[in-house]
């Protein structure tokens, strides 16, 4: 073990302007092939362990997840059939603090994509310099398809399977696609049953049922933030000089175009599962808003022209802002994007191959693993205030996480001009040495 923590010890001081890009690039183009998310998410991990060359052992502590719980999860339907689905929850890393991550409800959830984005939840708690962990949760399961009733069952369900393993002090879920403040109540209902009182188990809840002021649009809201952090370090003007073309209108694709529009942002194109929108003069992101909460699809929003949803991607703007599912850059169409910044919302939605593209291409990517970190931020707020029966004003919250993503922005735009290696690299470089830190000063005995 001395061995292993001198080498380690020799890494963290390791400050070298290595100029590893063509070493680097050659590695990715290695993996271009390789299948699956939780491959492509540590093909990145690898650039950055490269860079600070922690011997084999630690890479794979730093690389392998501590747990992964599969359960499987029967309800009655209403029409009085029984239903099975599958359950995940991946345990990633804990050595900064208890596990933190969402809960996805999608048909295309499976053990590898949330191990995926189990791992991107320890890096981003990291990044944010937040006192958690990194864990990631799912059902596969087509939400469109159940009634309220029968989520809510499942939910409860999904507590009880694995309510041994959270806790507000072990592991504690919040939002992510297809998931609300209506189930995170329900998990926190669910889960009070079993040990008293705990609003502190889950973040995300709605604000008069123990959540945070400021939660719901804190991914969002950090997007911009983020953007503004990048467009100013790159010297390329401010939010409202810039067209922004957006892939995904849910909770944080809604919440961006909307904090974007409000700050002189021109949202020319958005997209949702089944169609995108265009309008070059800029949308009126507050009545298309109304229009959808009213019932409306997204294509059909008169204010627009409707463009097929395949094209969204394409589209000529300053910013695009994939919000939506994973692993849609990719080398097939990187090559395709018409855009100066990525700025990743989603997780995971840029493949190492299509990341290599972009590099060639020089289009700059803020990664998910910072750009999304609000979220996780405000969560953690949430929790700070559910420990404490205390409740604090959105201004404050919005204060907070204002600084949060200026801070975090500036440790990874360091390192990225220290080091000379791209803006994801650095994310992780920044990520690996503070959870390596903690593994260290805990011991490993
Ligand atoms: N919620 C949060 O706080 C956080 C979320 N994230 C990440 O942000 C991304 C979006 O999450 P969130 O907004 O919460 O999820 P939501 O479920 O609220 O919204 C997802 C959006 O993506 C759209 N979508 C789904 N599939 C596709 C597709 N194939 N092509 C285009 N659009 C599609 C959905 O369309 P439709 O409505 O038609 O189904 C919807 O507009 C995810 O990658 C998530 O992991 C990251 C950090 C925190
Ligand atoms: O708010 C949280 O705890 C986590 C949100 C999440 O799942 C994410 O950042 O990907």
């Amino acid at each position: 073990m001395a061995t292993l923590l001198r080498s380690v010890t020799k890494g963290l001081r390791s400050q070298s302007a290595l100029s590893c890009l063509p070493a680097a690039a050659w590695q990715i183009a290695q993996q271009r092939f390789a299948s699956g998310h939780s491959e492509n998410t540590n093909t990145f991990i690898r650039e950055a362990l490269q860079e600070l060359e922690y011997p084999d052992k630690l890479q794979r502590l730093l690389l392998t997840p501590q747990r992964e719980v599969l359960v499987e999860l029967i309800i009655t339907k209403d029409n009085g059939e029984i239903e099975t689905f599958n359950a995940y929850r991946v345990q990633h890393d804990d050595s900064r603090g208890p596990y933190k991550g969402g809960l996805r409800y999608h048909p295309q959830v499976d053990l590898d994509d949330v191990r995926s984005l189990a791992s991107l939840m320890t890096w981003k708690t990291a990044v944010m310099d937040i006192p958690f962990g990194g864990a990631k949760g799912g059902i596969r399961v087509d939400p469109s398809l159940l009634s309220e009733r029968e989520l809510e069952k499942l939910t409860r369900k999904l507590v009880q399977a694995i309510k041994d393993v959270i806790g507000p002090h072990e592991d504690i879920p919040a939002p992510d696609m297809n998931t609300d403040g209506r189930v995170m109540s329900w998990f926190f209902d669910e889960y009070s049953k079993f040990e008293g009182f705990s609003p502190g188990v889950v973040t995300g809840k709605p604000v008069h049922l123990h959540g945070s002021h400021g939660r719901e649009a804190a991914t969002g809201r950090g997007t911009v933030f983020a953007t503004r952090e990048l467009l100013k370090h790159m010297g390329a003007g401010s939010i409202a000089q810039k067209t922004y073309v957006i892939q995904g209108f849910g909770n944080v694709g809604a919440w961006a175009a909307q904090l974007f529009h409000e700050q002189g942002g021109r949202v020319i194109a958005v997209s949702d599962a089944f169609g995108a929108i265009s309008n070059d003069k800029g949308l009126d992101i507050p009545s298309l808003r109304k229009h959808i909460a009213a019932g409306g699809q997204l294509h059909t929003f008169t204010e627009g022209t409707a463009i097929p949803k395949e094209t969204i991607l394409t589209v000529p703007c300053d910013v695009l802002v994939p919000a939506a599912i994973g692993g849609v850059i990719t080398e097939e169409n990187a090559h395709q994007l018409d855009c100066k910044f990525v700025v990743e919302a989603a997780n995971g939605p840029t493949t190492p191959g299509g990341d290599l593209i972009l590099r060639e291409r020089d289009i700059t990517v803020l990664p998910d693993i910072y750009t999304n970190g609000g979220g996780v931020t405000v969560s953690f707020f949430e929790w700070v205030q559910n420990l404490q029966n205390f409740r604090w004003e959105e201004d404050e919250v919005n204060k907070r996480l204002d600084r949060a993503m200026t801070e975090a922005f500036a440790s990874l735009w360091s390192v990225h001009k220290d080091k000379r290696i791209p803006l994801r690299t650095s994310a992780f470089v920044v990520a690996l040495q503070r959870v390596t830190r903690a593994h260290i000063h805990r011991g490993f005995d």
